[in-house]
């Protein structure tokens, strides 16, 4: 009896397709950005491609290095501003507008039962929606562009159920980067993380969209939740098209089954370099930081914003502390809120939406032997600067940690 994954990839393959079965699938959404789409492009000119298979169907936010940093990023923007005026794409987000991810929700892409495929590994946050949504490299992009069309091996499924109620100044991320300690970076390779339980219920929109965001540092092909009333009221008005919701029967088959209880969960830490060195809060606090990063795809949203002025309203920060909403609604909303000049009086820095440092591209690179606690999903080695070391934590520990100049448990900072 089918899953989540099994149910989408039959319906847009127009075939009964089960877990290993390889089917060709109609893509309802294509996103590339600034970074990928310049390879996606150049591969679509080198296969003879001359028009796109539905501009509207293809979506382009510039967000990784935005804006331009060097007269290169410039002019490969420019060649990608002229392509996509010379297809008739017209949903293009150039730079401000905010983060891929940010922005296809927001724009109301990510629905329920859909098949998105972007030229992005996080392409996987628009499951917290009920979309099958995953990540493929510019090549493939290259061959949705032309065709609408993508060949995919159906994934088999995991289900995660997380029980228990977060603890305040415990969020989505710690929950998150508990599960991924638990499965492992390589745990979930190749499949669907399907999440169930009170405790991913509870989660708001944008704590979903962080869990189903790291679903790929799990290995996963994606990570989805069912939808609910609470993603119904998201897309009241801004869904895009007709959507069906899509659930697993109640016999589906699973590879794995695993079950997470959330109710004494700490706030959690991956140390550097792997997403999965993940421990709680307690084993690394004191340690010192020369930067705070907080957002990118991960946690960049409102709510984060909110959270981390609730710490810092009317404190000073002691390590340097690079804010980026993810999306230009998000400043807007942060802004009319007061949030963005409580965020300035503490003494961050905010910087235009997009990606920024979360990969290293600018706008708070770190340097050899410098420390950056940030609240992306990624502490490679070198992703932020060559020999920086990055920690990863929610919001609430990032600004926690920014008031002290150390890594610091957030619990306990609230009424002082
Ligand atoms: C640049 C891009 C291809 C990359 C990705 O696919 O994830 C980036 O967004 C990242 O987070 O490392
Ligand atoms: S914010 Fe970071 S993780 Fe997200 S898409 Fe941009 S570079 Fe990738």
């Amino acid at each position: 009896m089918p899953t989540i994954s099994e149910k989408i990839l039959s319906r847009a393959s127009g075939k009964s397709a089960a877990a290993d079965d390889f089917v060709i699938a109609d893509i309802d959404y294509a996103m590339a950005h600034d970074g990928t789409s310049v390879l996606a492009v150049s591969a679509f000119k080198k296969m003879d491609a001359k028009k796109v298979w539905n501009p509207e169907r293809i979506i382009i936010p510039f967000d990784h290095i935005v804006p331009a940093n060097n007269e290169t990023a410039a002019k490969l923007q420019q060649s990608i501003r002229k392509w996509i005026k010379e297809q008739g794409i017209t949903n293009f987000f150039d730079v401000g507008d905010g983060i891929c991810h940010q922005v296809l929700p927001e724009s109301g892409f990510a629905m329920p039962g859909k098949l998105i495929i972007g030229a992005d590994s996080h392409s996987c946050t628009y499951g917290a929606f009920g979309a099958f949504a995953t990540g493929v490299g510019a090549t493939d992009m290259a061959e949705i562009f032309a065709t609408g069309k993508l060949w995919l091996r159906v994934p088999r499924s995991i289900r995660i159920t997380v029980s228990g109620e977060l603890a305040k100044g415990v969020s989505a991320k710690d929950m998150t980067l508990y599960i991924i300690k638990n499965i492992g970076a390589d745990g979930a390779n190749y499949r669907t993380i399907e999440y169930y339980g009170d405790a991913i219920s509870e989660l708001s929109i944008s704590g979903r969209m962080t869990l189903c965001n790291m679903s790929i540092e799990m290995g996963a092909k994606a990570g989805i939740v069912p939808p609910d009333e609470k993603t119904f009221e998201y897309l009241k008005g801004n869904a895009r098209e007709k959507y069906t919701p899509v659930y697993a029967d109640k016999d589906a088959q699973y590879s794995e089954e695993y079950d997470f209880d959330i109710g004494d969960l700490q706030p959690q830490i991956a140390r550097p370099h792997e997403v999965d060195n993940v421990s709680d809060v307690g084993e690394v606090t004191g340690t010192p930081i020369d930067q705070v990063f907080i957002g990118s795809c991960t946690n960049g949203r409102y709510e984060d914003l909110e959270a981390v002025a609730g710490i810092l309203r009317g404190k000073k920060v002691k390590a340097r502390t690079i804010i980026l909403p993810a999306s230009r609604s998000v400043l807007i909303r942060a802004t009319e809120a007061g949030i963005i000049t409580t965020l300035l009086e503490v003494g961050a820095i905010i910087a235009p939406p997009g990606c920024g440092p979360c990969l290293g591209a600018h706008m708070g690179v770190v340097c050899e032997g410098e420390v950056c606690l940030s609240t992306s999903n990624r502490n490679f080695k070198g992703r932020m600067g060559t020999g920086g070391l990055i920690y990863l934590s929610s919001p609430e520990t990032a600004a926690a940690s920014a008031l002290r100049g150390e890594i610091t448990d957030p619990r306990g900072l609230y009424s002082q």
